[in-house]
Parts: structure tokens; C-alpha cells; sequence
């Protein structure tokens, strides 16, 4: 039975889809005007492992991430970079597919740009001024009014009076409350403002999602996700809208990412305190990054630093290392244990550092098994690669994964290879002395070497 840690009760509840075997699954995505950098990476990996896991139990998931391609900030780089907001605009969602590739997050069922949906927005705020939770000021904004709604605040806890009282947001007069917040900004730039019943302008960034889950779920949602920076004000804002809207919120689970943490702060665009995605990827292996980002668990924040990846490739090159020179052969006999094991962690609040140690497990034993029982060792691989392909690892051929994790260049690849095969003839001949000497230089070259009973086989000592 799945539990879900849920933010709203903050308890873990069962889970039990509104639609049998459907879950309608929401996240807020990229604001793009940046490369996408690693908080990104971790909060999309988690919500891919989540669909996976999804749809490996059996529901039929439908997986909407929304892209945000208006807003202030798309603004201000566009015009620095003297391009047309769409040109800038398609070019960073083009980066980000790339870099979401790369880390093996598959592609969502849908994938909306808000600008594609202003004909929604501009219905949903009319429905809400006409229900006096939006008022227009002169200037042809449009505000929502968070006393119109007696639930305002619910979802992240918030006391209302101690944020109003701290509120950095200046009282002027044209906010009723200052928490009050845009619904549609007047703005006269021809190329980002749309006509509106109210003039020219564009959304305010809360409602976006409040018109894109209402077209792409009718305002019936299972899970609705994102980073934890996102519970106060946008999904307290969002959530007061739809409910106000529609009358009633059919949201059931608001799931929150914790955060990539640098230098003691979230790591975020507008911070600049940024690693790329794409920069680390240079030198790091993809699937190393993903299991960094899995190995904690994902509410908890994750600090990034050299030596936790080193840890993530560790542990990686352990499960490839079993998985070398097997097999792995389909059956419905060995390691049910282990696979029961890892149903019992993900569906508990998708608890992956608890997968990553059945793994372990796993790995372990066929260990013990190599050069014992060859059909047994196969077939607590295929238990191992079995689960772990469902949350989207341990795809790549182990000899590749373990000799690719290197700054050697072709020719010094020749240069081993021609050094153990010096290094066999030299056992052959019972060289012993000349055999140790070759297998000292190679370990200088941080290679180590393993003599199976057919074979010599190497791979580098640690990452590099
Ligand atoms: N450091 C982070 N760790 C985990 N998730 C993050 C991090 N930064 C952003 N996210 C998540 O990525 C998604 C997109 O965020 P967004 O585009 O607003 O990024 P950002 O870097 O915070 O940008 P900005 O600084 O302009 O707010 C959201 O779901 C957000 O919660
Ligand atoms: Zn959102």
C-alpha cells in the first residue's frame, strides 16, 4: 500500500487515486531564462522516479510540468540579450530538453507554455472578480483579495497576521491586504501583452497554473508537485484561486521536493549561485548525478559539494562491478525477498536511500555467488537490474560504465591494453618479477586489474 507524505495534513496517507488506477500528476516547472542548474535536476529526477514508480505499480499515470515563459525576469534577459522573447524563450526550453535528457528524466504526457493559454487565464480572473475575490485597480491591474478566501493560508500553515505585520511588501493603496497579490499586470510592451477585458497586459505567475491544471485535469488533481521554495506564496496562492474558482479544492496531495543547497542557501538563478546542469555533466557521468540526487531522501535538502557526487559514483561502481561478467537471467525465484523489500521502501513515501541498500543487498550476494553458482549469479542480477532499470538506473553495459569513468585519452587506453596483454605473456612464461612490475605501473595509472579464471579485466580506481 503506497503512502504519501502529504503537505497539506503534513502526515503520510495512503494514497487511493480519485479516479481508479488514474493518477493526474502536476508540477510546477522551469521559469526559462537560464540554463537549468542542479535544483532543477534534483526536483525533476525525483518526480520522474516518482512516475516510474508509478506506472511500474500499475497506474496510468497522466504527467503535466508546466513551462513559464512569461514573466519579469524573461523580460529583462531577453531585451539584454537583444532577442525576441519567443526566439530566447524556445531557445532555453531546447537547453533544458537537452540537459533533462541527459539525466534520463523521461519527457512529461504534457508539457504547456503559458503564453499558449492566456484565453484560460483571462477567463478564470473574470470568474473571480465577478466572485469579489479579485478587485481591478485603476491602473488596470487585477488583485486578488486573500480575505475573500476563509481557507487562505491553509496549505503552508502560515499565520496570516505575522506575515502581514513582516510583510516587506509596501502598504500603499493599491492593495487591500499586502499579501494581496497579481492576478494580470497592465503593461503596454506590444510584445508581451495581451488584450484583456481589462486592457493590455499579461498574467501575474500564480494563476498559470490555476488555468493549466483546470484545462489538463478539469480541476482534478491526484498528486501536484514542486520544490519546497514553492509552498508560500505560489501554492498557497494557486490553491486559493482554483478553490475559489471552482468552488471547491480537488487537489488531493501536495508533494514538496526539499532543496539543492549551495553555500548555505537554495541554489536558484535569481541567487546566481548556480552549478549547470550541463557543466557538471562534462566531467560527471549522468547516472552517477541522478543516484546522488536519489541517494537522499527527497524532501530532505541535499548539499552538493565533489565529495557527495565521489560517494554517488562509489556506490554506483559497486552495484556495476557485481553486475560485471553476469548474465543476467529472467526468473521468478531468487532475490523475491529483496524485491519485496524495495515495494516495502518506495511505498513508503518513495524512501530511495532504502532502495539504494537493498541494492547493496542485492549486490552483495551475487558476489558471494560469483565463481560459485553461475546461474544463481544471474539470477540475482536480473533481480538487481530488474528493480533498479524501474527507477532508471543501471542501464549502461558494466565494462563501459567502469572504464568510461576516466580523463584517459585513446591512446593511453591502446597503452593498457597493450600492458596486460605484455603483462599475460609475461604470466605465461612465469615471469613473476616482470608480470608485479606491469601491474605496479598500471596501478600508478590508478588501473587496477582482476585476473578471472578466462581474463584480465580493469577498471579505474576512483573517480576522476
Ligand atoms: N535549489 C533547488 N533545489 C530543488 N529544486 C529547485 C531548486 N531551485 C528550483 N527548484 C525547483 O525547480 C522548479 C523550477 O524553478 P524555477 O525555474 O523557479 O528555478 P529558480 O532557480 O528558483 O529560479 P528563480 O531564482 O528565478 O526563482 C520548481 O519546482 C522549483 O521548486
Ligand atoms: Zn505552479
Amino acid at each position: 500500500m503506497l503512502k504519501i507524505f502529504n503537505t497539506l495534513t503534513s502526515t503520510k496517507e495512503i494514497f487511493t487515486p480519485i479516479k481508479k488506477n488514474r493518477v493526474n500528476l502536476y508540477v510546477c516547472g522551469v521559469t526559462v531564462y537560464d540554463f537549468c542548474h542542479i535544483g532543477h535536476g534534483r526536483t525533476f529526477v525525483v518526480f520522474d522516479m516518482i512516475v516510474r514508480y508509478l506506472r511500474f505499480s500499475g497506474f496510468q499515470v497522466k504527467y503535466v510540468r508546466n513551462i513559464t515563459d512569461i514573466d519579469d525576469k524573461i523580460i529583462s534577459k531577453s531585451t539584454k540579450e537583444k532577442k525576441k522573447i519567443n526566439t530566447f524563450t524556445a531557445s532555453m526550453i531546447k537547453e533544458m530538453h537537452k540537459d533533462f535528457d541527459l539525466l534520463g528524466i523521461s519527457v512529461p504526457d504534457e508539457e504547456p507554455r503559458v503564453t499558449d493559454y492566456i484565453d484560460n487565464i483571462i477567463r478564470i480572473i473574470t470568474t473571480l472578480i465577478k466572485k469579489k475575490h479579485a478587485y481591478i485597480h485603476k491602473n488596470g491591474d487585477v488583485i486578488f483579495s486573500i480575505d475573500s478566501d476563509p481557507n487562505y493560508g491553509t496549505l503552508s500553515r502560515q499565520s496570516l497576521t505575522s506575515l502581514e505585520s513582516g510583510s516587506r511588501i509596501p502598504l500603499n493603496n493599491m492593495k487591500k491586504n499586502p499579501l494581496d497579490f497579481i492576478l494580470w499586470k497592465s503593461s503596454n510592451k506590444e510584445e508581451y501583452s495581451w488584450d484583456s477585458p481589462w486592457g493590455k497586459g499579461r498574467p501575474g505567475w500564480h494563476i498559470e497554473c490555476t488555468a493549466i491544471t483546470n484545462v489538463f485535469f478539469n480541476n482534478s488533481i491526484d498528486i501536484h508537485g514542486g520544490g519546497s521554495d514553492l509552498l508560500f506564496p505560489h501554492h498557497e496562492n494557486e490553491r486559493s484561486q482554483s478553490i475559489c474558482f471552482n468552488n471547491k479544492s480537488m487537489i488531493n496531495f501536495w508533494m514538496h521536493t526539499g532543496m539543492v543547497i549551495l553555500n548555505n542557501k537554495k541554489m536558484s538563478k535569481s541567487l546566481g549561485n548556480v552549478y549547470f546542469l550541463r557543466n557538471i555533466l562534462k566531467d560527471c557521468d549522468a547516472e552517477v548525478l541522478r543516484y546522488f540526487f536519489l541517494s537522499t531522501h527527497y524532501r530532505h535538502p541535499i548539499y552538493y559539494c565533489e565529495k557527495n557526487l565521489d560517494q554517488a559514483y562509489t556506490s554506483l561502481k559497486y552495484l556495476y562491478t557485481a553486475l560485471y561478467d553476469t548474465n543476467p537471467f529472467f526468473n521468478n525465484e531468487e532475490g523475491l525477498n529483496f524485491e519485496l523489500e524495495f515495494y516495502n521502501a518506495m511505498n513508503d513515501d518513495f524512501n530511495t536511500p532504502a532502495v539504494f541498500s537493498i541494492f547493496f543487498k542485492i549486490a552483495r550476494k551475487i558476489n558471494f555467488l560469483k565463481n560459485k553458482d553461475i546461474l544463481k549469479t544471474n539470477k540475482f542480477a536480473f533481480r538487481l537490474k530488474y528493480l533498479a532499470n524501474n527507477l532508471g538506473f543501471l542501464f549502461q553495459d558494466p565494462k563501459e560504465f567502469l572504464q568510461k569513468k576516466t580523463t584517459l585519452n585513446l591512446l593511453t587506453l591502446k597503452e593498457i591494453q597493450l600492458l596486460i596483454e605484455k603483462r599475460n605473456i609475461a604470466r605465461q612464461s612465469k615471469l613473476w618479477q616482470e608480470a608485479d612490475n606491469i601491474r605496479k605501473k598500471l596501478m600508478s595509472l590508478d588501473i587496477i586489474l582482476e585476473d578471472l579464471p578466462d581474463k584480465t579485466i580493469w577498471r579505474k580506481n576512483k573517480k576522476s
